[in-house]
């Protein structure tokens, strides 16, 4: 892998992984906060808002450790087309696992769904999307891509990250920050995404892998790459980029873990 290698983390479980995970979501937050008094976050969908959770809902243990949600923004890094109480929507996932679980004391984020209003035509729901981040991250001569301060991802059993699947034709976008997918190889087929310029440009990138279920993908991920979204976003974000793992995901893969301080 060439330039800087992303940091592998591995923990016994998740119960052990989610304090790293919070830490590591403090320190993003704090630059976030330090560079424009705000922080700009976009999480995926599947298993991570459970993980997400179990780190953000936790007790602080110091005065610094202290999650400031009423200066988050938070975006979807992927959405499915579906309502927004649809069981296959991740905004539904995220505010069932997350957003309805913050006690009111540690204030509110602002959050930005996609504008159900759109759901019959992928393109429009992305374009409007797009438009969202237009307005938090102003799209001009001077911003060609979003700059988020962090973006919080899966990766599926195929090494897809957001709605960005092996071999797919949208994984050459160039133009589009936000673009739309018909076709998705996981249901439900109708989806929008963050495209891999948008993601590999993010101050940083952390991605939550658990399980064994996830063992042979990480190995094709770390060891070959071969064109996996994931391992593009790796190549892409080298060291900016951190995996947040268990023993059970990463059992047998060839890549230096780093320990998390
Ligand atoms: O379909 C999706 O799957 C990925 C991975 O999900 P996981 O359950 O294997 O963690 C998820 O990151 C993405 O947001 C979602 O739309």
């Amino acid at each position: 892998m060439p330039g800087k290698q992303p940091n592998l983390f591995a923990f016994n479980d998740i119960d052990a992984l989610a304090p790293a995970l919070r830490s590591y979501i403090i320190a993003c937050q704090n630059s976030g906060l330090t560079r424009h008094d705000v922080f700009k976050v976009a999480v995926s969908g599947g298993s991570l808002p459970n993980t997400l959770a179990e780190a953000l809902l936790a007790e602080p243990k110091s005065e610094e450790d202290v999650i400031k949600f009423d200066k988050w923004e938070l975006f979807f890094a992927d959405e499915r087309a579906v309502p927004l109480d649809h069981e296959d929507s991740n905004y539904a996932l995220v505010k069932k696992e997350l957003l309805d679980k913050i006690p009111a004391s540690m204030g509110q984020p602002i959050v930005h769904p996609i504008d159900a209003e759109y759901l019959n035509d992928t393109q429009e729901l992305a374009d409007q999307y797009e438009k969202k981040l237009v307005g938090s991250f102003a799209k001009g001569d001077s911003v060609k891509l979003p700059i988020f301060d962090l973006l919080l991802l899966g990766s599926g059993p195929d090494g897809h990250t957001c709605s960005l699947f092996p071999g797919h034709p949208l994984l050459r976008e160039t133009d589009a920050w936000v673009a739309p997918i018909e076709d998705s190889p996981k249901p439900p087929p109708r989806r929008i995404t963050l495209t891999l310029p948008v993601v590999t440009h993010a101050v940083r990138i952390a991605f939550v892998a658990t399980g064994a279920a996830k063992k042979e993908i990480m190995k094709e991920i770390f060891e070959v790459g071969n064109g996996l979204p994931c391992a593009l976003v790796n190549e892409a974000a080298g060291d900016r980029c951190s995996w947040f793992t268990d023993n059970a995901a990463v059992e047998g893969v060839q890549f230096p873990r780093r320990s998390f301080l």
